[in-house]
Parts: structure tokens; C-alpha cells; sequence
């Protein structure tokens, strides 16, 4: 009966326009249904009003993002007195000279011990992170704590939010940026390669937006990586090395990276240095990475893929310990000039470096796994697999001159010593109640 009732009420509704009453109105003559203007305007009033309901009604029919490139868009609680107070507080200076330095991504493996040797040493410190899900945000939580211990407080939110950007820059006049918030990974960005574009790309060039305008416009040091190098087959990598073949997406957006400093530096006279990373290891690091589920999946007695190139070629890296790249980075930030532009405007010529930050050391992935098993004392399962199509490089190798003349750089921890203290941290991290690396 109901199904009679509402035929006959979508029977009244008239299926065009031209089927209204309307022939009694004296507007009749002026406001003919027939009339193409009428139409005209009707249509574009139902048209406009479907637009208004799709737009109001999509973010409620999809509260979170299904999309993870989409997942920073999520909104964060920030602003206030008490918080203003936490970021005023935790980058303080405490030391002749020191530094205020905000840390993007300090709740992941670099940004934590970044943030950690700079509060050590006097600079102030506010970190800056998404948390977001990429590896298991627990870990992050737990770096977070580390650090909070310390008195270094990390503001939830992304870098492409531009107004708390804006509002962390009124509330300190930041001395430098230690840019290390990211999308990492070599193979992740073909699953996700918006994710890349996000944090990137994106985010880096809203980063700078706001540096540009900051009044004094603050020093950079940021993240590139050692795969910038793609198909480049001349070892050592060495600065002056050609960058233009990138093997994944990852590497084309730290590229990206790169060149956008560039344009930054040229037309604001913003002081930037990129720092090409290589293969970054050690304690708390990230559970992407093949030493650390490597050490997992060994201690579960599941097989691990061990990639090779074609006709058995060794795929090596050029693994680096994480306290020589935080020396690096430190050097970066302590030899970084004052960017030269106030106020939107560049005033003259800033300082642009890139430098690499490697180990000089390649090693092939099979050693590392022969390392981890005598670190272990548990015998790999080892699934030689040919390497996948998937945006890793043969190997990696540091020419590291350029960072040993300008930085003082100097890696002194060998790829056998690295992984022992790393075993170290893991087996008590996820023992004690914690529970297994998922
Ligand atoms: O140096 C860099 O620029 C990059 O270093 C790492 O990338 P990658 O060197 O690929 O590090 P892993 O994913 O830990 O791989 C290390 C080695 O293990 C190999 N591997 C990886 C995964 C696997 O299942 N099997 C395997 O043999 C890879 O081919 C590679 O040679 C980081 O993940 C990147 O974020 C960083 O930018």
C-alpha cells in the first residue's frame, strides 16, 4: 500500500519542468517555461544545487580517507594557550649560540635521534610529526616518548597544513628546519604513489612557502636519498654524478626535492642543504627496511627474499650507521648560512649544497644477512629471489670528499658493529611484555 502511496506521489512530481501548472500565473507571459532563457536558468539552478549537495555531502559519507595518501588530510588538535606554551617551551634555547630548530618527522628513526643529539647538546627543539600509518605507528609512539622524556614536544600535525605552519613560525622565530618528514621506501611507491606526491612534493613545497615568508627566514637541511643515484653506474657516487635517471618513484620525487631547493634558493634566498642518505641502519629504525625485518622474520623462522641481479650479480649497499649520519647532519646545520631573503624577497645570493652521507663501504645484502644470523645465532632461511622490477638499484656507493671537506664528516661504524648494537636495542624492545615486530 505504501508502494501505492509513493508511485502516486513521484507521479506528481513532474518529469519536466514544462509540466508545471504554471499557466494561471500572471507572470505567464513573462516567465515562459518554453521560453529557452527560462530553461537556461532552471537547468543551471538544478544543475548548481546537485553540485552543492555532492560537495556538502562527500566528507561526511567518508569521514576518513580511504586513500592513504589522502590520510594527513585528517584533522589534528593543536592551537591554545597551554600548547603555544609546550612549543614556546620546547624550543628554548639552552646554550650559548644554540640553535631553535623545528624537526619535521621526529617521530621517525632520523628525525628522533636528530632531535635527541640537539636537545642533548643545548638547541632548542620542537618536533613536528603525522604519525601516520606507513609502519607501525606504535614505534613512533614510542620514539615520541623518548623524546618527550627529554623535553623535546612533537606537534601532531602534517606539513601541508600551511596555517599551523604559519602559527608554529608566529609562535618561535626558528633559527633552522631540519626537514626529515617524508614518505620513505624504494618499493612502497608503487603501491601508493600519491603518498610520495603528498609528503614530497607537496608537502616540501608548502614547507617552503611558509620559510619564505617567515621574518627571519630560517636555514634547511633536508632529506634527499642515495637514490637520486638510479641507473647511475659510476662508483663512487660522487655530487657531480648525473641524477636524471631515478629507478622509482621515490627517487624521482626526492629529486623533485632537489630542483625545488634549487628554484627556493634562487628566487628567495632561502639557505638550503640536501642531504643524499645512504641506507640508513640502527636502533629504533624503521620496520620497512630489510635489516630490521630481516631480523624479524630470522627470529620467526620464516624464509627471507634475498635479492640478486642478473647472472648472480651481488646487490650491495652502502649501509650507514644512524649516529654518523646525525654527526651529519649536525655539520649540515652548524656549516648551514643564514638564508638571505625577508619578507618574500630575496636580498642577495644563499648558500645551496647537496651532499652525500654514506659509509664509503658497500655491502652485499647476503653478507648482511650472514651478520644478522651470527648476531642472532639463528640460521636464515634463505629464498634467492631475482631482484624485482620494482624501483631498487644494483647498489649504492658514497663518495663522501664533499662531506669530509665541508662537514668534517667521517663514519666510523662498520656495517658488523651497526647491526650489533642494533640486535641490541631490538631483542629488548620487543621483549619484556612488548610484543613481536609485526
Ligand atoms: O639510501 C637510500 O636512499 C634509501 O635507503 C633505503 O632504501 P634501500 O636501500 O632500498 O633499503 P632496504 O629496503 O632496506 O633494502 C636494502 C637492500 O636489501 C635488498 N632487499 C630488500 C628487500 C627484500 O625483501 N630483499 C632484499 O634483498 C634491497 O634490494 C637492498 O639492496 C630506504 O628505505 C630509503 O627510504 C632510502 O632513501
Amino acid at each position: 500500500m505504501s508502494q501505492m502511496k509513493q508511485m502516486s506521489h513521484l507521479d506528481n512530481i513532474p518529469s519536466t519542468p514544462g509540466k508545471f501548472k504554471m499557466e494561471k500565473s500572471p507572470y505567464i507571459h513573462r516567465f515562459r517555461w518554453h521560453s529557452s532563457l527560462a530553461k537556461l536558468s532552471f537547468w543551471s539552478f538544478v544543475f548548481l544545487g546537485l553540485i552543492l549537495i555532492f560537495f556538502f555531502r562527500s566528507p561526511s559519507s567518508s569521514p576518513m580517507p580511504s586513500d592513504p595518501s589522502r590520510r594527513s588530510l585528517r584533522t589534528y588538535n593543536w592551537g591554545g594557550a597551554a600548547w603555544e606554551k609546550r612549543v614556546r617551551s620546547s624550543a628554548r634555547v639552552r646554550s650559548r649560540n644554540g640553535f631553535s630548530v623545528l624537526v619535521t618527522g621526529a617521530a621517525g628513526f632520523v628525525g628522533t635521534h636528530v632531535s635527541s643529539a640537539l636537545k642533548r647538546r643545548g638547541d632548542g627543539v620542537l618536533g613536528l610529526d603525522n604519525f601516520n600509518d606507513y609502519y607501525d605507528p606504535s614505534l613512533k609512539r614510542a620514539r615520541q616518548a623518548l623524546l618527550e622524556r627529554s623535553g623535546v614536544f612533537i606537534v601532531e600535525g602534517d606539513i601541508n597544513d600551511s596555517a599551523l605552519l604559519k602559527k608554529l613560525f608566529e609562535v618561535v622565530a626558528f633559527t633552522h628546519v631540519m626537514h626529515l618528514a617524508a614518505q620513505a621506501g624504494v618499493r612502497y611507491a608503487m603501491e601508493n604513489p600519491g603518498s610520495y606526491v603528498h609528503s614530497n612534493i607537496a608537502g616540501f613545497v608548502n614547507l617552503l612557502e611558509v620559510c619564505k615568508t617567515a621574518n627571519p627566514q630560517p636555514a634547511i637541511v633536508w632529506a634527499s636519498s642515495s637514490s637520486v643515484y638510479g641507473l647511475n653506474t659510476k662508483v663512487p657516487f660522487s655530487e657531480r654524478d648525473r641524477t636524471d635517471q631515478p629507478a622509482s618513484l621515490y627517487a624521482a620525487t626526492k629529486k623533485a626535492g632537489e630542483e625545488i631547493a634549487h628554484t627556493y634558493n634562487h628566487i628567495y634566498g632561502l639557505s638550503l642543504t640536501g642531504l643524499r642518505f645512504f641506507t640508513v641502519y640502527g636502533p629504533w629504525g624503521r620496520p620497512d627496511m630489510a635489516y630490521f625485518f630481516f631480523t624479524r622474520d630470522i627470529l620467526k623462522g620464516k624464509s627471507i627474499p634475498i635479492f640478486e641481479a642478473a647472472n648472480h650479480g651481488t646487490v650491495a649497499r652502502d649501509f650507514t650507521y644512524i649516529d654518523d649520519i646525525v654527526k651529519g647532519c649536525l655539520a649540515a646545520l652548524d656549516t648551514a648560512e643564514k638564508s638571505t631573503g625577508s619578507g618574500g624577497k630575496k636580498k642577495g645570493p644563499a648558500q645551496l649544497r647537496v651532499f652525500n652521507l654514506g659509509n664509503t663501504s658497500p655491502v652485499p645484502v647476503s653478507d648482511l644477512v650472514s651478520i644478522l644470523e651470527r648476531l642472532l645465532k639463528v640460521k636464515a632461511k634463505r629464498n634467492i629471489m631475482k631482484l624485482p622490477r620494482n624501483g631498487d638499484v644494483q647498489f649504492t656507493h658514497a663518495n663522501i670528499s664533499y662531506a669530509q671537506r665541508e662537514l668534517g664528516y667521517k663514519p666510523t661504524t662498520d656495517l658488523q658493529t651497526g647491526l650489533k648494537k642494533f640486535v641490541r636495542w631490538y631483542l629488548s624492545y620487543y621483549s619484556g611484555g612488548k610484543k613481536a615486530a609485526e
